[in-house]
C-alpha cells in the first residue's frame, strides 16, 4: 500500500538564475486546464489503488504558491477529493516568501496543510539579487511571522550556500539570522550549478566568482555546528530539525519506499515500478485528454538495483541502513553483497559501522556523492 504523494505545480513568477527544476514563467500558462488534468491524473491512478490513507502529501515545484485563491482552492479540493488523509499526516506546501497573503495562508490550513517549506536560500538582499530571487530578507519574516498566525506549526526554510561571491562571515549572519525565526527544520544546500541555467552560462565564461571547495566545505561545517548548538538534529546530509520534526516525505525517498508523483516531470515509485511523467505541459496534458496516465516511461528495478538504491538512497540518512531491514527486505546480507566497496570506504574512514547500522562518517558527509557512485555496479 502506497501512503505518501508528491505533486508538482510547474509554474514560476520568475526564474531563477541557478534551478533546473522543472518549470515555467507563469504569466500565459494554462494553469487552469493543467489542474484539471491533475484532478484527472489524480482520479485514474487511485481509482483502482487499493483504499490508502495517505501519511505524506508534498505539494513543491516550482511555485505553489503562485496559484491564485481560486487555483487554490481547486488544488486542494482535488486533494480532498480523492486523498483522504491519516489523522497523523504531514502536509507540505512549498512556499515563495511573499507570495503568502492571509487567504491564502488560512485556505491552506483548512484544506489540512500543516507544513510549509519556504525557499529562502540567504538573508542577504545583495545576493539573493545576485541569484535571481525576487524576495527580500524582509518578506522572509513577514511570511513567517503570517504563517504562525494562521496556526502552522511545523515551518522549515531552505537555505543555498557556497553561492557566487558569498564568503563564510555572510553565511554565519545568515544562520544567525535563520535562528531568530523560532522554526521547526532547516535545509542547506549547496549550490549545484546546473547545465540550461544562467549560472551554468555565466561559469562557461569564466564570471561566476563560486567561493571554491575550502569555502565550501568550510560552509558546510559551519552549518552542521551551527545547527547542533542549536539543538537541531542533522538527520540527513542536508537536513536538520527539532526532534519530532524530521520531513516523514523525505525519509520515504531515503528509506527506498513507494510514493505516487502527480503532475508534470513528476516521478514516483509504484508497485514495484520508478515512473516519470512528461515535463513540458502539452505532453503532459495531451494523454489525460484522452484518458491516458501521462507516464513516459516505467522500470521495474531489479532485485540487484533495489539493493543498490537501498544503499545510496539510505546512507544520505545521518543513521544510515540497517543491516537487519536490508536483510528482511532482500534476503541478503550487505555486509557480504557489498563487502568490497564497504570496506574501502571504511578504510578511507568514509563509512563506519554502528551496532547494526552502516553509516557516513563526518568526514564521508562531505564527500557522499564519492561513496553513493561506487554502490552503482
Ligand atoms: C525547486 S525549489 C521549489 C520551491 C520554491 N519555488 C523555491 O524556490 O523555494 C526547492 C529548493 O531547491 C533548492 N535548489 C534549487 N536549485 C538548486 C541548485 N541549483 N542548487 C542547490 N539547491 C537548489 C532551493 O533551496 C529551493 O528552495
Ligand atoms: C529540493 S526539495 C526541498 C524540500 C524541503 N527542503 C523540505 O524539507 O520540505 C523539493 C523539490 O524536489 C523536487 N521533488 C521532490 N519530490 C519530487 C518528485 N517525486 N518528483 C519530482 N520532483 C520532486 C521538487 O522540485 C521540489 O520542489
Ligand atoms: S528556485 Fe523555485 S522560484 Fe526559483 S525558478 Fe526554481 S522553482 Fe521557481
Amino acid at each position: 500500500m502506497i501512503n505518501a504523494a508528491y505533486i508538482h505545480i510547474p509554474f514560476c513568477e520568475h526564474i531563477c538564475h541557478y534551478c533546473d527544476f522543472n518549470k515555467v514563467f507563469l504569466k500565459g500558462q494554462p494553469v487552469d486546464e493543467y489542474l484539471d488534468y491533475l484532478d484527472k491524473e489524480i482520479e485514474l491512478t487511485l481509482v483502482d489503488a487499493p483504499y490508502t490513507k495517505f501519511k505524506t502529501i508534498f505539494i513543491g515545484g516550482g511555485t505553489p504558491t503562485a496559484l491564485n485563491v481560486q487555483q487554490l482552492e481547486k488544488l486542494l479540493s482535488t486533494i480532498n477529493k480523492y486523498m483522504p488523509f491519516a489523522e497523523d499526516v504531514e502536509y507540505t506546501f512549498e512556499a515563495n516568501p511573499g507570495d503568502l497573503s492571509a487567504e491564502k495562508l488560512s485556505l491552506l490550513r483548512a484544506g489540512g496543510v500543516n507544513r510549509i517549506s519556504f525557499g529562502v536560500q540567504t538573508f542577504n538582499d545583495e545576493l539573493l539579487k545576485r541569484i535571481g530571487r525576487v524576495h527580500r530578507a524582509k518578506d522572509v519574516f513577514q511570511s513567517i511571522e503570517a504563517a504562525k498566525n494562521a496556526g502552522f506549526e511545523n515551518i522549515s526554510i531552505d537555505l543555498i550556500y557556497s553561492l557566487p561571491g558569498q564568503t563564510l562571515a555572510d553565511f554565519k549572519e545568515t544562520l544567525a539570522t535563520s535562528f531568530t525565526l523560532d522554526i521547526q527544520h532547516y535545509s542547506g544546500y549547496s549550490l549545484i550549478i546546473e547545465p540550461k541555467t544562467v549560472f551554468y552560462n555565466l561559469m562557461r565564461k569564466g564570471k561566476l566568482p563560486t567561493p571554491g571547495e575550502d569555502a565550501e566545505a568550510a560552509m558546510y561545517e559551519t552549518l552542521m555546528d551551527e545547527m547542533e548548538k542549536q539543538g537541531f538534529e542533522q538527520y540527513e546530509i542536508s537536513n536538520f530539525a527539532k526532534p519530532g520534526f524530521e520531513s516523514k516525505h523525505n525519509l520515504t525517498y531515503w528509506d527506498n519506499e513507494w510514493y505516487y508523483g502527480f503532475g508534470a516531470g513528476a516521478h514516483g515509485y509504484v508497485n514495484g515500478y520508478r515512473r516519470s511523467n512528461y515535463g513540458p505541459l502539452k505532453k503532459y496534458m495531451d494523454p489525460l485528454k484522452e484518458g491516458k496516465l501521462p507516464i513516459i516511461e516505467e522500470q521495474k528495478p531489479t532485485k540487484a538495483e533495489q539493493m543498490e538504491e537501498e544503499m545510496f538512497l539510505g546512507l544520505r540518512k545521518i543513521k544510515g541502513v540497517s543491516i537487519s531491514r536490508f536483510e528482511e527486505k532482500f534476503s541478503a546480507n550487505p555486509m557480504q553483497y557489498f563487502g568490497e566497496e564497504i570496506q574501502t570506504h571504511i578504510e578511507k574512514q568514509l563509512l563506519q559501522l554502528d551496532g547494526d547500522a552502516i553509516k557516513l562518517t563526518r568526514k564521508g558527509y562531505l564527500l557522499g556523492n564519492e561513496v553513493f557512485q561506487s554502490f552503482i555496479k
